[in-house]
């Protein structure tokens, strides 16, 4: 069991603050966990089945909020744009206290500098797995259309960039699911018909829930028109850290979208798309295209090693096509060449292993900073907000997950290679 740490003063101000603003808490509290910052303890033996936190309705803070209306921001930008650019001007507004101890016991930004990608200097961003580094090019887009959008809207009321990156990151790594119960009056910005909202309209932030840390086997916090709430899903000793699950997803997701890995991850699985892809001739990807089977080709750390899809490239690019369209049209299992077909991915593996083993090296050699790495004033590098990164040197934090993370990659290879040999 890892030692739940005490909080310190803050958090007691800002649960007796919770308690009092429609949080129901039983039998857990805050406690601090080396490498992973706060997290949710179980106060006392807790039942399966136990509710152990509500948080009721009117507490949460999303885009149907009077007091996020009232700041009057244009609709035409994202539900988490929003949040982050309501949560940016309270946070610079020194009169603004209604969140003002809930705030306090967020991570910091220098926290964020040392465990989200989107800080990595560049050196080290472009050390991350192929998996990770898509997802952050994604998510550096998303944030800059987010900001594109919003910043004449803000910068009047101080916020600078530095400032929204980090609102736009707390929006990230702490939202839950709402489905606001009564959609129709809900926000000109939320389409009036339930069918028509998407998983990026329903963003809501629960104050003291944010606490609960990840597993990939942990609670499932549920919503009703109520609110949200926790119950145990299994019985836990006084002192055990209690988890929800944030969803089945991989590492490389879990690095981009909150900064941390799991040492086991049963959802873990790396995608085989930059290795397969560019052994395709034109004629197989259109035929790949045509009936489906293009990209989306997956590892997994446990047996089947690769995915439906994979077997299906792999025949097209092992067998000749006919033996292809039997195994895709369903008429075939394909079972007849699958030792060929293994044997051939293992060729790919192997080689991908022998590029992992360089990466390692090239991770090693990361020139390393004591401390924070900072090396300019905040106002040097206010107006280049994201760039700041890409000369400093790397955090240790930093290096220290990227070997991590390919020395599972390299593992969950050489594993399939010995798997495929049998
Ligand atoms: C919803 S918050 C949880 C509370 C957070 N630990 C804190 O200090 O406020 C999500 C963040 O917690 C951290 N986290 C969650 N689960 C983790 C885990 N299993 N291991 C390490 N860090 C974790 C990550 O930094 C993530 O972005």
């Amino acid at each position: 069991m890892t030692a739940a740490l005490d909080p310190g003063e803050q958090h007691t101000r800002f649960v007796e603050w919770a308690e009092e603003n429609g949080v129901t808490i039983n039998g857990i509290a805050p406690a601090r966990f080396v490498d992973r910052g706060m997290g949710i303890v179980a106060a006392k033996d807790l039942k399966k089945g136990d509710q152990l936190v509500h948080v009721r309705n009117t507490s949460l803070v999303h885009v149907a909020l009077p007091s996020i209306k009232n700041l009057k921001l244009p609709d035409h930008i994202t539900v988490h744009g929003k949040l982050a650019a309501s949560l940016a001007i309270w946070y610079s507004d020194p009169s603004h206290k209604d969140y003002q101890l809930w705030q306090d016991v967020w991570p910091t930004q220098q926290d964020f500098r040392s465990t989200m990608p989107l800080y990595y200097p560049k050196a080290a961003q472009d050390l991350l797995p192929h998996a990770a580094h898509l997802l952050l090019t994604a998510q550096q887009s998303k944030l800059e259309k987010d900001w594109q959008s919003i910043r004449a809207h803000v910068s009047a009321a101080g916020v600078t960039r530095d400032l929204y990156t980090y609102t736009w990151l707390i929006v990230n790594t702490r939202t839950f699911y709402w489905s606001y119960p009564d959609l129709p009056t809900s926000s000109p910005k939320l389409p009036k018909k339930r069918s028509r909202l998407t998983t990026d309209d329903c963003y809501a932030m629960c104050p003291f829930m944010d606490y609960f840390n990840h597993s990939d086997v942990g609670c499932d916090p549920q919503h009703d028109s109520k609110g949200y709430s926790v119950r145990a899903d299994r019985a836990y000793k006084a002192g055990e850290e209690v988890f929800v699950s944030y969803g089945p997803h991989t590492n490389d997701f879990l690095l981009v979208e909150y900064g941390f890995i799991l040492a086991d991850n049963t959802n873990d699985a790396i995608p085989l798309d930059h290795l397969l892809l560019p052994l395709l001739d034109q004629d197989q990807v259109r035929a790949l295209k045509e009936d489906g089977f293009y990209a989306k080709y997956t590892l997994f750390p446990a047996s089947p090693t690769v995915c439906h899809r994979t077997q299906a490239v792999l025949r097209l690019l092992v067998l000749d096509s006919k033996r292809y369209a039997a195994f895709v049209s369903g008429d075939d299992d394909g079972s007849r060449e699958q030792g060929k077909l293994n044997g051939y991915l293992s060729g790919v593996l192997m080689k991908y292993s022998r590029q992992i083993m360089e990466i390692l090296e090239d991770v090693e050699r990361l020139e390393g900073v004591e401390g924070d790495g900072e090396t300019r004033s905040e106002e040097d590098m206010e107006e280049s907000g994201l760039e700041r990164t890409g000369t400093q040197g790397v955090r240790a934090e930093q290096r220290d997950v990227l070997l991590r993370r390919w020395r599972q990659i390299r593992d969950l290879v050489n594993a399939a290679v010995e798997e495929l040999g049998r």
